[in-house]
């Protein structure tokens, strides 16, 4: 299993580093247009090797694609973070041309691969890599949910006073401030429902802070967040790599699964082998239904500032 990572900044890095650790690939390959920058990142990462207990081969390459041919796998974090007070969206004019390149440069070396799109606005990012290019459309999936489900779950656990092992829950919708859509009604503690344990002030508290989690983090680092983004996206490929049938939130193209169409956003998918295996379409209420239309008209209107 070959796993090639556009972007060694920090999530790029951080998701290398986690893959590693858990050493399901045989070879990751960091790739980024700083010149010595992938290069310098694998080679700290593989000097840890000995200390972790891995064997994962990583190298880096600056730009070369030639690198990354016959990818199984491979993750485009490449472009900008945003700083404080900044929206995701706002990112759209730098990151559509990073990501249009990039995702044609993997595919002229590693035509089969699966390509899963961290790079920010990303339900937009996803679409532009369904639009410009010719991999069907369980190979594209987007990074969004895994992370915004696992900040659900540590705001959930805080509110309950609980391990985060007790809680389960799962964010829907555009990976935006406004767009998140958790899914407070289905968020568990031991599958019992969170609101035997919260009160409404308390879960709306619960979901607000989800949904800002990004731009928290953002305002208390100067620039997003890495460890947890890096650590689901892991754990995306590695659901891929191991055939694994693991179910997680991904923005994938949507063709009249929950009322949506012609548009990529984060939905529940069966993960395995052939990347996206299956849309799940859960029971939404009256209310849950109205907040993923509203999120995929934010979607929708990013989705138009593409030069298509
Ligand atoms: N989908 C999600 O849940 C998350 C998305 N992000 C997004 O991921 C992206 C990366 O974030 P960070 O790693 O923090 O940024 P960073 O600035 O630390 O790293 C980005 C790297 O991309 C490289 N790069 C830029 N253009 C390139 C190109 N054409 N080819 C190859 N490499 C190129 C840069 O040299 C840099 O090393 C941002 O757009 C950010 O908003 C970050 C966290 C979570
Ligand atoms: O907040 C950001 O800009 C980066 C990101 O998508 C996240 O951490 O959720």
């Amino acid at each position: 299993m070959k796993v090639t990572v556009v972007g060694a900044g920090a999530v790029g890095a951080s998701c290398a580093e986690y893959i590693a650790i858990k050493d399901f690939a045989a070879e990751v390959v960091l790739l980024d247009i700083k010149e010595g920058y992938a290069e310098g990142k694998a080679m700290d990462l593989m000097q840890t090797a000995s200390l972790n207990g891995f064997d994962t081969k990583i190298t880096g390459s600056t730009n070369d694609y030639s690198k990354t041919a016959g990818s199984d796998i491979a993750v485009i974090t490449s472009g900008i973070p945003r700083k404080p007070g900044m929206t995701r969206e706002e990112l759209i004019g730098i990151n559509a041309g990073i990501v249009k390149s990039v995702s044609q440069s993997l595919l002229e070396h590693s035509p089969n691969a699966i390509i899963i799109v961290v790079s920010n606005p990303m339900d937009t990012m996803t679409y532009l890599v369904h639009k410009t290019t010719d991999l069907p459309k369980h190979k594209i999936i987007g990074m969004g949910g895994a992370l915004d489900s696992a900040r659900f779950k540590y705001r959930l656990a805080e509110a309950c006073e609980a391990p985060i092992s007790d809680v389960d829950g799962m964010v829907i919708g555009g990976h935006s401030d406004k767009g998140m859509v958790p899914l407070i009604g289905h968020a568990t503690r031991n599958s019992v429902k969170v609101s035997e344990f919260l009160t409404q002030d308390q879960m709306d508290y619960v979901v607000q802070e989800t949904k800002v989690g990004g731009a928290t983090l953002t305002k208390l680092l100067g620039t997003s967040a890495w460890y947890a983004p890096g650590a689901a996206v892991s754990g995306l490929v590695q659901a891929i790599a191991c055939d694994q049938k693991k179910m997680f939130p991904c923005s994938t193209y949507l063709e009249g699964e929950y009322g949506l169409n012609d548009i990529c956003i984060g939905v529940p998918v069966i993960l395995g082998k052939n990347g996206i295996e299956k849309v799940v379409e859960i029971n939404l209420s009256d209310a849950e239904m109205a907040k993923m239309a509203e999120s995929a008209e934010g979607v929708s209107k990013t989705n138009g500032l593409l030069e298509l």
